[in-house]
């Protein structure tokens, strides 16, 4: 690991666009990635596998020590290939029912704990984008550039119900933006490095701006902080 390496951590809620962006982000930056919230959808789909209860901190906290996992560099435009156990998972933990599995047991202090040291060594140079909820304020909390990105709940939802529906799932938009609030309120209110912007993040409310504005308006940060070399 090399701790000198610069980060860049965008925290925010579902849907707010951390993914998209941060991928796009390392790509033009040819920095590494790190897709943080990925780790606790594998944990939770990995406990239902092996028949773990969501609440059953001490078990999953194992689990979350010995999670096999890789994330294999994305084709172009396409995101990170994600095996766990030697099965590709890239799709199967991209819906709302592991979301809201992975927002149980980040609630859990064990487990995060256990998840900390493996997010720590995505920290290689170049460079790393990390995205997630408690990247800039926990994780990385000396990082030079962090981004708190939001976006009312009803955009949304309706980013998650296109995005969905184009995979081909059965999605309801009124669930949705259900589910969207449920998890805002557990990831904001839980006692344990609960969502909320680092004391020194730049906030950017993505509601009105399209993904290319909200790269461009990192893109300027990071030309202003002359990180990229
Ligand atoms: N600024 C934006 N305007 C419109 N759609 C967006 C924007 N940012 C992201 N999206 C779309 O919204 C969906 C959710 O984005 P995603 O990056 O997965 O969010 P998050 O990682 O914060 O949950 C994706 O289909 C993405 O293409
Ligand atoms: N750094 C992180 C990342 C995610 N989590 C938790 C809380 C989130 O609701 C779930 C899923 O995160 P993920 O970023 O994959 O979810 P979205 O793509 O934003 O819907 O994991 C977390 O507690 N800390």
């Amino acid at each position: 690991m090399s701790v000198n390496a610069p980060v860049i951590t965008i925290d925010g809620p579902s849907g707010s666009g951390k993914g998209t962006v941060a991928g796009l982000l390392a790509k033009q930056l040819g920095w590494n990635l790190l897709d943080s919230g990925a780790l606790y959808r594998l944990l939770a789909f990995c406990a239902r596998n092996h028949g773990v209860d969501l609440s059953n901190e001490a078990s999953l906290k194992l689990l979350a020590a010995h999670l096999d996992v890789q994330f294999l560099a994305a084709a172009d435009g396409k995101p990170q290939r994600i095996i766990l156990e030697g099965e590709e998972v890239t799709d199967a933990i991209r819906n709302e029912t592991v979301g809201a599995g992975a927002s149980q047991v980040a609630a859990l202090p064990a487990v995060r704990d256990a998840l900390l040291q493996r997010q720590r060594a995505f920290r290689e140079a170049p460079g790393l984008i990390a995205d997630g909820r408690d990247m800039g304020t926990v994780v990385f909390e000396d990082a030079p550039l962090k981004v708190f990105l939001t976006a009312s709940a009803e955009e949304r939802a309706n980013r998650r119900y296109l995005q969905l529906k184009a995979k081909g799932d059965d999605v309801n938009l009124a669930s949705l933006l259900d589910e969207i609030r449920a998890r805002d309120e557990r990831d904001t209110q839980r006692a344990v490095a609960p969502l909320k912007p680092a004391a020194d993040a730049i906030q950017l409310d993505s509601t009105q701006l399209s993904i290319e504005q909200v790269l461009e308006r990192i893109l300027s940060e990071v030309a202003n902080r002359d990180l990229a070399g």
